[in-house]
């Protein structure tokens, strides 16, 4: 006993000293002597996770520097390697993949029981295959009207920022779209944050308030089985997001036993949902068991969750780019006002699709918005996998990200820039970018809301700008802020609670003032043509000649058009096609003078009308002088 004396004196001290020993023999096993040892990457991410914790919402943003310093394949957690190269895309997430989604990661989602949080694939397929003609394109089509309805509500609220000479916060307002089709589309009971003061901020913000709970229960996943756990009532006393978020799922939970219910007493369910779907044995797949309300709950959750934010932020990003170039914003006005020129009228979806502009915007606002920001982890099947030559060994996590793929320098040229005419250059090219496009994912865990979020976007940005065909300005916000994210798995933008926001307005003035200049244009071109017929009657009336005069004048007309067409040619050789200054002026949509690079631009716009005014004052004079006079 009296040999262990010295250590029960310092026990604190002797405690200490294990503690260290055995966190020091963690940190080597797993950097010098784990499978993974030998990928590239810095020391601290190899031997703890807390590392991913310290960079919370940003570690995307991390993980690109460390591909920058390592190379396309870096440890990025101890048991988990992140990869660049968009060839190994297809090797990993392909239809009827072996690669398991990470329970890890996926558990942390606290969503178990939903088609979405679930890991293995065997069980995923039932789940899925339950899930998938509630989202099929055929049932979206069918009810297209819902989205219609919601995108007529986000026109009916711009038309009351204008009217009130108020900016409307789109990002809200799109966000809210997905929020309303999806409670309506798929719960048949829409919660109409689009009728609402605050366009369903708090809601939002309450979602938003949960996400840092993501990176910690990755890192503690005994507290996540805690969070789980937890009753209903005791949500709110723990933290006010949670408690939102738990009163939002009791509703779920309420409207399950509503339909459980009407099942039971043989009543009519009405509308298929989710529930009704899921609630019934019908065609579902071998192996189906019908969910209990608890489980239910969670792919009802999920679903809402899933497609508010990523929807919502890709209709953001195209509005607001488009809105911020106005080149951009009249070639797409262009575009939709040729193919309805009815203002007013219903814009179908199927008729959408088809107008390549409008698609090139989409697939920018689809591309720079990354639907997912961050990694979707996978773990390898047995056998292992080779990537860049390092063998991955099964169990071990793989993982790639839309915001390094969509960001590729080698696939999109000028990756930063929202360019819509780059999806336009040919079939072949198309194909080739399309390739790399990763907002949905791919393969078997691609996002079953597919054909709901194509809806949505074609719709109301169609709706939007063709009822909004000028004016429309940003308000407020940057294009920095824009490309801004916070990766709680669905992609925040951490700017959305502060005033600088994307809205935007059209100022009551502007609106005025373009009504104003539309009726000028019209009134001006009116006179002239007019004023063209009656001249010739007044001239052959008035002159002495009018039978040797008047086919003078005509004849004199078309050379004097030669003259300046071919005078043009030479003037306009005196700018360069490639001034910076004219190029930028257009743009950023600047009208005029303002957009020509020197006095020669200035020359040319105000030499034509005047060319035209004297000419016809001297043709005037050739006729209708007497022919005495003339030579
Ligand atoms: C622009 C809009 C959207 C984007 C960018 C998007 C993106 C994604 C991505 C990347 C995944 C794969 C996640 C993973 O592998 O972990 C996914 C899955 C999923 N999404 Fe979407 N989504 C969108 C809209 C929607 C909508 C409208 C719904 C509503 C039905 C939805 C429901 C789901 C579901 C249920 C899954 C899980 C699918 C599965 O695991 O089989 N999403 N989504």
């Amino acid at each position: 006993m009296a040999l262990l004396d010295p250590i029960l004196d310092h026990k604190w001290v002797v405690l200490a000293a294990a503690l260290l020993v055995y966190v020091s023999s963690i940190a080597v096993h797993r950097r010098f002597f784990h499978p993974l040892a030998r990928v590239p990457g810095p020391f601290l991410p190899a031997v703890t996770k807390l590392y991913q914790s310290y960079y919370n919402g940003r570690y995307y943003l991390q993980i690109e520097k460390l591909h920058q310093k390592y190379g396309p394949i870096v440890r990025i957690t101890p048991d988990e390697v992140h990869l660049s190269d968009a060839e190994n895309y297809d090797k990993i997430y392909y239809m009827g993949t072996k690669y398991w989604k990470s329970p890890i990661y996926y558990n942390a989602l606290c969503v178990p029981h939903s088609t979405f949080g679930t890991p293995p694939n065997e069980v995923h397929k039932i789940r899925r295959g339950a899930l998938n003609p509630m989202f099929s394109r055929q049932k979206v089509l069918e009810l297209e009207g819902i989205v219609q309805e919601k995108a007529e509500k986000v026109c009916a609220r711009m038309q009351q920022g204008v009217d009130n000479g108020q900016p409307v916060d789109l990002h809200h307002a799109f966000r809210a779209v997905s929020v309303d089709v999806i409670s309506d589309f798929a719960f048949d009971k829409c919660y109409d944050f689009l009728e609402r003061d605050d366009i369903g901020a708090t809601f939002f913000e309450m979602a938003r308030g949960i996400g840092p709970a993501l990176w910690a229960f990755q890192q503690f996943p005994s507290f996540q089985a805690m969070a789980l756990k937890t009753p209903p009532w005791m949500a709110p006393y723990m933290s006010k997001p949670l408690g939102y978020v738990t009163g939002m799922q009791m509703e779920c939970v309420r409207q399950i036993e509503g339909v459980q219910e009407k099942l039971r007493d043989n009543k009519d369910l009405g509308r298929q949902t989710i529930f009704t779907t899921l609630l019934t044995g019908e065609d579902k797949p071998e192996g189906y068991k019908i969910p209990t309300t608890w489980q239910l709950k969670d792919e009802a959750y999920s679903v809402l969750v899933a497609a508010a934010d990523t929807t919502g932020n890709a209709m953001t990003v195209a509005a607001f780019n488009v809105l911020h170039n106005q080149s951009i914003y009249q070639k797409l006005v262009a575009e939709l006002e040729e193919k309805f020129p009815d203002r007013s009228q219903r814009l179908s979806f199927v008729e959408l699709e088809r107008l390549p502009y409008l698609t090139a915007v989409i697939k920018e606002g689809l591309r720079l918005s990354f639907g997912v920001v961050g990694r979707l982890p996978r773990v390898v099947p047995q056998g292992g996998a080779e990537f860049n030559g390092h063998y991955i060994p099964g169990g071990y996590v793989v993982g790639m990200s839309s915001w390094m793929m969509h960001r590729d320098p080698h696939v999109f040229h000028d990756p930063e820039r929202f360019d819509p005419e780059r999806w336009l250059k040919s079939q072949e090219e198309f194909r080739r970018l399309d390739h790399n496009m990763i907002p949905f994912g791919r393969g078997t865990r691609q996002c079953v809301g597919m054909p709901l979020a194509y809806t949505e976007l074609y719709v109301t940005l169609g709706t939007l700008f063709r009822r909004f065909p000028r004016g429309l300005r940003v308000f407020n916000t940057t294009p920095e802020t824009m490309r801004d994210y916070e990766d709680f798995f669905s992609s925040y933008h951490p700017y959305s609670r502060r005033e600088e926001w994307f809205r935007a307005y059209m100022e009551t003035s502007e609106a005025i003032r373009s009504s104003l200049l539309e009726f000028w244009k019209v009134f001006i071109q009116a006179t002239f043509s007019y004023g063209g017929s009656e001249m010739c009657v007044v001239a052959a009336d008035e002159t002495e000649n009018p039978r040797r005069n008047i086919p003078k004048a005509v004849r004199r007309v078309f050379w004097r058009i030669i003259f300046y067409v071919l005078a043009i040619p030479p003037v306009g050789m005196c700018m360069s096609s490639e001034e910076p200054r004219l190029l930028n002026a257009i743009d950023k949509g600047e009208p005029g003078v303002a957009a020509s690079p020197s006095r020669m631009g200035e020359f040319l716009l105000c030499r034509t009308p005047t060319s035209c005014f004297s000419y016809q004052t001297y043709e005037l004079r050739i006729i209708t002088a007497p022919s005495s006079t003339q030579s």
